[in-house]
Formats: structure tokens, sequence, C-alpha cells
């Protein structure tokens, strides 16, 4: 397997120690280089240093790279087909989710803002994935309660959400329709820059407002007993939960 290039390492590294939860440096520059990049799609290398490219500090909304490797591999296990994208930007989780889903997969990929999704846009074509999305310029609520009244619930096979903290609850009760018996809803940043787990005026006034809102969807998905779930540490903490019924 090839190692990762120094270009890459310079565009790399600060922008994955920033998001990362893992606090030492030296291990997770391990990771990353021993098995991350060697395995990291060249189109989405390239969507990731176009975003960094364009949106300097910001391309840290990308998931990094580790955590793009555990969503492809969950979406084969669960040889899933029809998913939902609840915040795209420019579209890595998106194109790593275009490239595990079959020839026929279909994703429903939902923001308000086309420009950034328009960066990603010639890496998705590149690889040939695009005929199996459906972007919509849109907020999240509006289209999922639309996917709803259109009877798709049950529909769908897996959910991703990376987008407005504040609103991952209405997420949840609309996801928990729309997703089927035995598939998956995941939440990102569900340890917001390891904020959750810190005392509130210790906190950083930036952080502040969705901590307190991630700190309840925490609670609020620990209490909820139609799903089983898990809280992996890995990025800025993903959330993986299983609707039972
Ligand atoms: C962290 S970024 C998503 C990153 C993306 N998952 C990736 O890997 O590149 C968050 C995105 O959520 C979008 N967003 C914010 N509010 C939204 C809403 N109400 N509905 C849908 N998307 C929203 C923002 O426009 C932004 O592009």
């Amino acid at each position: 397997m090839a190692a990762a290039t120094k270009e890459e390492k310079v565009i790399d590294l600060p922008i994955e120690e920033d998001k990362i939860i893992l606090k030492s440096p030296a291990l997770l520059k391990y990771i990353l280089e021993t098995s991350c990049y060697p395995r990291e799609d060249k189109l989405l290398k390239q969507l990731r240093q176009a975003t960094v490219e364009k949106y300097e500090w910001r391309s840290i909304m990308n998931v990094p790279v580790d955590e793009g490797l555990l969503i492809s591999m969950l979406l084969k296990i669960m040889n899933a087909k029809k998913t939902l994208e609840i915040g795209v930007f420019t579209g890595y989780s998106l194109l790593t989710t275009a490239l595990a889903l079959p020839a026929d997969g279909k994703i429903i990929a939902v923001d308000p803002d086309k420009e950034a999704y328009e960066v990603g846009l010639p890496f998705i074509r590149k690889a040939g994935v695009e005929h199996k999305i459906d972007f919509f310029q849109s907020n999240a609520l509006f289209v999922l309660t639309e996917l709803i009244n259109d009877g798709k619930e049950g529909s769908f096979d897996f959910s991703f959400v990376d987008a407005d903290k504040d609103n991952y609850i209405k997420y949840h009760e609309l996801l928990i329709k729309l997703v089927k018996v035995g598939g998956i809803m995941a939440y990102d940043n569900t340890l917001w820059f390891g904020s959750v787990a810190k005392p509130e005026e210790e906190v950083n006034e930036y952080f502040r407002r969705d901590s307190t809102h991630v700190k309840e969807l925490n609670g609020f998905l620990a209490a909820d007993s139609r799903i089983e779930l898990v809280l992996v540490s890995i990025g800025d903490g993903l959330t993986l939960c299983r609707r039972l019924y």
C-alpha cells in the first residue's frame, strides 16, 4: 500500500487534529498515515483538498477520513440501498456513501447550501455516482416531513445527520419513521469537540450553544427505547442508532 504523500500530510494533519477527539497527535498521525490515507478513495482525497482550498479552516466540516471509512464499511455490511443525507456541505460523507452503495442505490441529500455542494460535484461526477444522488437545496425538516407525507415511511436503510445541532432531536423523530426497523440512524458530532464532558463555564463560547443541544440529544437518545445505540468515539463522535420497532 502506498504511503501518504508529503503534500497530503501538509494539507491533512492540521484539519484532522482539530477535529478528531483522539487527543494524542502521535497516535492520530499513526492511524491516519498507516491505515486511513492509504485506503482513502482518490476522488474523496481530491474533494477534501478542493474543500481545504476553497473553505480553509471551515473544511473541518467534512467528516474525517477514519469516520468516512467506518461509514463506508457499515453501509456495505448492511447492504444499504436507500439512504438519507442531512447536511451535505461539499459532500465528503455524501461521496463516501455514494461509492459504498450498489449501482442502483439512491441517496436523498439535503442542504440549503448549493454552492458548497457544487464544490464537490465534479468529484461525484468523476466517480460516476451522480445518478445515485437526489440533491434538495432545502431545509431538512421540510424535506423529511414531505417524505413522510408522500408515504415513504420505513423505506430507508440508513440516514446520516451532520447539520444544525439544534434540530437533531426533531430529525430523530422524523427519521425513526422514515428508516426501516433494523435500519441505522447515524448522528455526527455527538462529542462536539469534547465540550460535552466539560462544565458549561469551561466551554469556549463558540461551542457553548451547540454543546447544550448535543448534550440534550445524547440524553434523549440514551433514554429512547425505540433504538439500540452506540456512541463511537471516532472523529468528533458518531452515534449509531438501530431502529428496534
Ligand atoms: C458539517 S457540514 C456537513 C459536512 C458533510 N457531511 C461532509 O462530510 O462534507 C453541515 C452542513 O449542514 C447544513 N445545514 C445547516 N442547516 C441545515 C438544515 N436545516 N437542513 C439541511 N442542512 C443544513 C449546512 O449548510 C452545512 O453545509
